[in-house]
């Protein structure tokens, strides 16, 4: 089998659990996101997303109520859009920094993240969240302070975590042939992507879900389980 030098990870599902995402992150920047866009609409990143998130929706002279009322749509949605994950990251950073919450980790994620830098191997993370948002999210996390083992974030950017190419591009940007690279995730959409770009999968199956005895991408309960 070939050596496995770097590993990328997913967040919501595979690190962390999904109800920490939606019940958590989601409601608060819900919540926030008017307020938040009228008292920082002088910022030229809140305008360039503004501008964005109103470009992907085809509006054109749209109103900054409308962009907000798309925005919050976009929350209900749980739609994948890089202008929306980009606000969500500014308002998720005021409730970090002022300890509102803190990220959640699967218990075991911690320890065999630092087992594997140990062995050398690089990390990664690869996530529909913006990379400030992913930053902050490791930065305060349940388990103290993980960012430091990570040695790059990639986020939709990149491209679609559903798509092929950004699994090249990721593969090509950490300087690994596909095969050295291992992804981690809990959507198979996203695993058939890198799988088909060459890298290595693995499925986080969590419990209550059960590891079936055949699957189309190695499936494990937890880090733990993962055979390198
Ligand atoms: C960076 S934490 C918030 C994650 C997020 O906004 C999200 O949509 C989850 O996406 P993932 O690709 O990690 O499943
Ligand atoms: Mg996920």
């Amino acid at each position: 089998m070939t050596a496995i030098r770097a590993i990328v990870t997913d967040i919501e599902g595979t690190t962390s659990s999904i109800s920490f995402v939606k019940d958590v992150l989601f409601p608060y920047a819900r919540e926030r996101l008017p307020a938040h866009v009228e008292t920082h609409a002088d910022h030229a990143d809140v305008q360039h997303w503004l501008h964005e998130a109103a470009k992907e929706a085809g509006l054109i002279e749209a109103s900054r109520q409308e962009i907000i009322e798309l925005l919050l749509r976009w929350i209900d949605e749980d739609r994948k859009s890089t202008a929306l994950k980009a606000l969500q990251g500014m308002i998720w950073k005021d409730g970090y920094e002022a300890g509102e919450f803190r990220a959640h980790m699967y218990p075991e994620v911690a320890a065999r993240l630092h087992g594997w830098r140990g062995e050398g191997l690089r990390l990664y993370v690869y996530s529909s969240g913006s990379v400030p948002a992913q930053q902050l999210f490791f930065r305060y996390s349940e388990a103290g302070d993980l960012s430091p083992l990570f040695a790059g974030y990639f986020d939709t950017e990149t491209g679609p975590k559903r798509e092929t190419a950004s699994y090249q591009r990721i593969a090509e940007a950490i300087g690994e042939r596909p095969e050295h690279v291992l992804f981690l995730s809990d959507i198979a959409e996203e695993l058939d992507a890198a799988g088909a770009a060459g890298l290595r999968t693995g499925w986080l199956m969590r419990p209550p879900l059960d590891i079936p005895t055949e699957s189309r991408h190695p499936a494990y309960a937890d880090f733990d389980a993962i055979r390198l």
